[in-house]
């Protein structure tokens, strides 16, 4: 039975956090001294904000069909992600039927591959792909998850991001993921300051809780090297993550090769599509794949990248990105757990993590958050009209 046709798109901005979740006040946690590439040059180290990590903002998009049901996403892209939205992808939606989404994104990928393939193209990509099945599942009456062959468990269970793994274990998270402050250029002091740092939170959580430690591609491998097996014969750490570049296929297979037997390798939440994660999958990067749904291609292309994970034997716990990867996680049995991103600037409360974007967002209780709080149309929440919001590029005709 044919779906109502899609009558209109519009891409929309937003600033102020939500999806671009970098893009915070100042105090934030996410914001203090965290290690990156760019941490070579001393006048970039203490903010990311310095050099831009929040220049984008968020990109909202919103398909309309002939019925006047409005399907949303929202994703980091900002003004450019909406000119590629409006100028480019919308041609292969208009008077489409949303159930097409392999043929709209096959059209939307092969258009744009002479300049996309990877980063800010894909995201404008993944949040066309996210408004999609939005839409369908609104037109459907179903939830995505159900969109998606239904869940598999009754609950999500959940892992925290923030700077403070030893509040995350108080609020019943399953673990607590820690950033890294310090890179390379600030040498030997600098990696014992991580060592401390680690060891502060295991003394404060105590030895039976998950530790992790996300690196944000700041480090080389004899770095990541070193980091690790101290962290892990010394701290219990359970993965490291990120911990180089994701063009260094190499550099990661080698990394994987040196950490002590049993710590686990993570990376992929700025790899995009089956091919990119075909390459860290087939050359042995990584243990668990953590593509980000508003990143790598959306739910249509994280359909893929899951089976190639599936078949290789390896865990997908995707980027946090709220509701959209909590609909995916729970219909796959190799996503046992999800991500929580901690928004709060002292990441020692449950906030919405796409606050204030998103009205009727959940979030997970004593680290839990039951199926049946996703059981709404589509991804089950609506755009915050108090949110401002402008349409740069309004589509021509
Ligand atoms: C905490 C990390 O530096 C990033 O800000 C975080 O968003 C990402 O790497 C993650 O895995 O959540
Ligand atoms: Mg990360």
């Amino acid at each position: 039975m044919a779906l109502s046709k899609i009558r209109s798109v519009r891409a929309l901005t937003a600033r102020g956090g939500g999806a671009d979740y970098h893009d915070q006040g100042s105090g934030h946690w996410i914001d203090d001294h965290i290690a990156t590439p760019m941490a070579r040059y001393p006048e970039y180290r203490q903010s990311r904000q310095s050099f831009g990590i929040n220049v984008l903002g968020t990109l909202i998009v919103e398909i309309e069909a002939e019925d006047g049901t409005v399907g949303f996403a929202v994703t980091t892209g900002g003004a450019p992600a909406a000119y590629i939205v409006e100028r480019h992808l919308s041609r292969f939606l208009i008077g489409r039927d949303p159930a097409e989404y392999e043929k709209i994104w096959d059209q939307m990928y092969f258009s744009t591959q002479y300049y996309g393939r990877k980063g800010l193209v894909i995201n404008a990509i993944s949040g066309v792909d996210l408004a999609l099945w939005d839409l369908l599942g609104k037109l459907r009456g179903e939830p995505v998850h159900a969109l998606l062959g239904g869940a598999v468990r009754d609950e999500l269970q959940f892992y925290a991001t923030g700077a403070r793994p030893d509040a995350a274990k108080d609020l019943g998270f399953i673990g607590g993921k820690m950033p890294l402050h310090h890179g390379p250029a600030e040498g030997d002091e600098g990696l014992a300051r991580n060592l401390s740092d680690i060891g502060e939170m295991r003394a404060r959580t105590g030895d039976d809780f998950w530790l992790m430690l996300d690196c944000w591609m700041a480090l080389d491998v004899n770095y990541a090297t070193r980091l690790a097996t101290r962290a892990w014969h010394d701290f219990g750490l359970k993965w490291i993550e990120e911990a180089i570049s994701p063009d260094d296929y190499w550099g990661y297979a080698e990394l994987k090769r040196n950490v002590p037997r049993g710590m686990l390798v993570t990376t992929g939440e700025h790899e995009a599509t089956r091919w990119g994660f075909r390459m860290l999958l087939e050359m042995d990067c990584c243990d668990i794949i953590q593509p980000d749904v508003g990143w790598c291609g959306g739910i249509t292309e994280l359909l893929k990248i899951s089976a190639l994970a599936d078949a290789a034997g390896k865990l997908v716990v995707p980027h946090g990105s709220s509701v959209y990867s909590y609909h995916f996680v729970c219909t796959r049995h190799n996503s046992p757990f999800a991500e929580f991103l901690m928004m709060h600037p002292d990441a020692n409360e449950v906030v919405p993590m796409f606050r204030p974007q998103l009205l009727g967002e959940p979030v997970p209780e004593r680290g839990r958050l039951s199926i049946s709080a996703l059981d709404k149309p589509g991804f089950g929440v609506e755009l915050n009209p108090d949110v401002a919001l402008e349409r740069p590029f309004p589509s021509q005709g």
